[in-house]
């Protein structure tokens, strides 16, 4: 079976005006189906840029991207891509805004209009249903880009910060509800953080970038008991402070070298 995402030696380099800037060298990755992987780094180390080059929004200068065997050419509904910034619509509901890339697709119907109720119900939102984005708390509005980044169900997910504009609390529960809503439906997950804890419990494996130009530093299989634990309840696991001290140790190596 392929690896749900495979990057194999790709390098990336952005030209603007000032020039070619090397954001990406030589990056070969590989996430199984089912795995939830997290990109960790300092800021500028090209987290972002793998995610677009996964989800077909630029195209490597070199090497290349396959997603489930089939290379990557331009954004498909098999990957979808939830960010720090909700992008609500306020002038719709939100059922109209998590059903927008449906109606985009021509994929509206009863069966994907049921699945949405369901998710919404999932996710706490059946009674906002008919509410508007600016009627809703950071956190519920969070859930509700959730719904609609799954709402064309993606066996893929990319998560570029989804959490970083909530409050501590917030983001804890939203962590649970994102792991537990992503095992149950078997689903792909990277996610970019800058946040080290977070990685640690919700992940599989973690990734740590180095800056100029971002390469591989280090790999982290997470342990048991933490990776099977829910997000909250996974920072309470024995090793989880080891595991973190460790990753620390590495973001200190990369600030000494001038790398943050
Ligand atoms: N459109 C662009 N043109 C030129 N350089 C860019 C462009 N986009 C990103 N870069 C540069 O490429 C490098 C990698 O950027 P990227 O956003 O992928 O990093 P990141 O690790 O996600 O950063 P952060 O943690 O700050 O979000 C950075 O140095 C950035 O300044």
């Amino acid at each position: 079976m392929p690896a749900a995402i495979e990057v194999n030696g790709v390098s990336h380099v952005y030209v603007n005006g000032q020039g070619a800037y090397p954001a990406l060298a030589d990056i070969n990755l590989r996430v199984a189906a089912g795995e939830f992987v997290s990109i960790i780094g300092p800021s500028g180390c090209g987290k972002t840029t793998i995610l677009s080059l996964i989800s077909g929004l630029l195209s490597p200068a070199v090497g290349e991207v396959r997603v489930l065997g089939e290379p990557v050419l331009r954004p498909t509904p098999k990957v979808g891509y939830m960010l720090q910034q909700d992008y609500l619509f306020p002038w719709r509901t939100i059922e109209e805004n998590v059903t927008l890339g449906l109606e985009l697709l021509g994929l509206q119907g009863e069966q994907s209009g049921r699945y949405v109720r369901e998710l919404l119900d999932e996710m706490g939102l059946g009674a906002f249903r008919q509410a508007f984005p600016q009627q809703l708390s950071g956190g519920m509005r969070q859930r509700a880009a959730l719904v609609r980044t799954l709402a064309a169900q993606p066996g893929i997910l990319l998560l570029d910060e989804p959490f970083s504009a909530l409050d501590y609390q917030t983001r804890l529960q939203l962590e649970d509800l994102i792991v537990t809503t992503l095992k149950a439906r078997g689903k792909t997950a990277v996610l970019v953080t800058h946040d080290i804890s977070e990685a640690i419990a919700m992940s599989d494996r973690i990734i740590v970038l180095q800056p100029r130009p971002g390469r591989v530093l280090a790999e982290v299989i997470v342990p048991e008991p933490i990776r099977t634990a829910l997000p909250l309840e996974a920072r309470e696991k024995a090793g989880f402070h080891e595991l973190f001290h460790t990753l620390w140790q590495l973001f200190e190596q990369l600030d000494k070298k001038g790398g943050g």
